[in-house]
C-alpha cells in the first residue's frame, strides 16, 4: 500500500502515486463554519471513485473544493504529486481536471456542438479532433449537432454536459450526481456512460445520491458524514458491509438487490477487474 498519513482511510486503494490526492481538507462556505472537516481522497490513474453518505455529508462541496470552487482553508491538493490547492477552475482545466455539475451544466440557448466548442474554448485549434473522440464516445450526439441543448431532455443535457467536459482532454473527470432527477431508465444510462468515460481512460470521482447504484460501478468509493470520511474500501465490499447498509443504504441494499442489479446491469456496467 502507499505510504498515507492515514493509511486505513484509503482501503483498497491500488499501488503507486496517486492522480489526485486530497488530504485533510478543511473548508466551507461562511466564515467560520467548515463543511469539511480533514476530509481526504486519493485517486489513482484509471480509477473511478465514488463519494457517498447522507444529505448534507458534504459530498458536492468536497468535489467543488477538488475543483477550486469553495476555498480549502487547511490540508493540501495534488494532481500527479504537484500542488493544485486552491487553483482557479480554469486553471485546472488546463492542468486536465474536468468537472460537470449537477445542475445548468449546459448553455440552453447554444447547440451541442456550440457547446462542445465552449469546452475548448482555451485550445480552439483542439476542436476537431476533440469533437471525433467525443463523438465516438457519444454517437447519440452525432446527428443531433446542429439542435438547441435547451430543448434537450434531463438525460440527454447531462450527456452533453459529460461531453463538453471531455473536449479538453481530461486526465480526471469530476462528476456531481449525474444521476439526479433522471428516471431509472435515464439514471442507468447515465452510469453505463461513467463506466464508458472510466473505460476510455478517464479516471472519474462521482458524488452519487444513489449510492447502492454508485458502489456498483466504482472501483472504490468514500462514505462521508458531517464532512469526515466515515468508510472507504472497493465499491462492492461497502455494498455489503453492514455498517454501511445500516446507515446509509438501508433495506434497499439487501443481497436481493444486489444481485438483481448486477444481472439486470449486464457486464459492461461491472467495474473493472
Ligand atoms: N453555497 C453554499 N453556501 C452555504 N452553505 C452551503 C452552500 N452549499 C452547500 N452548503 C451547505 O453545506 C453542507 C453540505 O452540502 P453539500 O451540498 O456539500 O452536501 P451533499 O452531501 O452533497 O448533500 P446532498 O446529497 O443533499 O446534495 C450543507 O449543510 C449545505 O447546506
Amino acid at each position: 500500500m502507499t505510504e498515507t498519513t492515514a493509511p486505513a482511510l484509503h482501503r483498497g486503494e491500488p499501488q503507486g502515486e496517486p492522480l489526485l490526492h486530497a488530504d485533510s481538507l478543511v473548508a466551507g462556505y461562511v466564515p467560520g463554519v467548515n463543511i469539511l472537516n480533514e476530509c481526504s481522497l486519493v485517486l489513482h490513474p484509471g480509477e473511478l471513485v465514488g463519494i457517498i453518505g447522507p444529505n448534507g455529508a458534504g459530498k458536492s462541496t468536497l468535489l467543488k473544493a477538488l475543483f477550486g470552487l469553495v476555498g480549502i482553508r487547511s490540508g493540501t491538493l495534488t494532481l500527479q504529486g504537484e500542488s493544485i490547492t486552491n487553483l482557479r477552475a480554469d486553471v485546472l482545466v488546463q492542468r486536465g481536471v474536468g468537472f460537470v455539475p449537477q445542475t445548468n451544466n449546459v448553455f440552453p440557448s447554444l447547440t451541442i456542438e456550440e457547446n462542445l466548442q465552449m469546452g475548448v474554448y482555451q485550445t480552439p485549434h483542439k476542436f476537431a479532433d476533440r469533437l471525433e473522440v467525443v463523438l465516438a464516445l457519444f454517437p447519440e450526439l452525432t446527428h443531433r449537432r446542429k439542435q438547441r441543448a435547451g430543448a434537450l431532455s434531463g438525460g440527454e443535457r447531462q450527456m452533453v454536459a459529460m461531453a463538453r467536459a471531455l473536449m479538453p482532454e481530461p486526465s480526471v473527470l469530476l462528476l456531481d450526481e449525474p444521476s439526479a432527477g433522471l428516471s431509472p431508465v435515464r439514471q442507468d444510462e447515465a452510469f453505463l456512460r461513467t463506466r464508458r468515460i472510466n473505460k476510455a481512460g478517464v479516471s472519474v470521482v462521482i458524488v452519487e445520491q444513489n449510492a447502492r447504484r454508485a458502489l456498483q460501478i466504482c472501483d472504490r468509493a468514500y462514505v462521508l458524514d458531517q464532512g469526515r470520511n466515515a468508510y472507504s474500501g472497493p465499491g462492492r465490499e461497502l455494498m455489503h458491509d453492514p455498517k454501511v447498509i445500516e446507515l446509509y443504504l438501508g433495506t434497499l441494499a439487501t443481497d436481493v438487490d444486489a444481485a438483481r442489479d448486477a444481472e439486470r446491469t449486464g457486464p459492461e456496467d461491472s467495474p473493472a477487474a
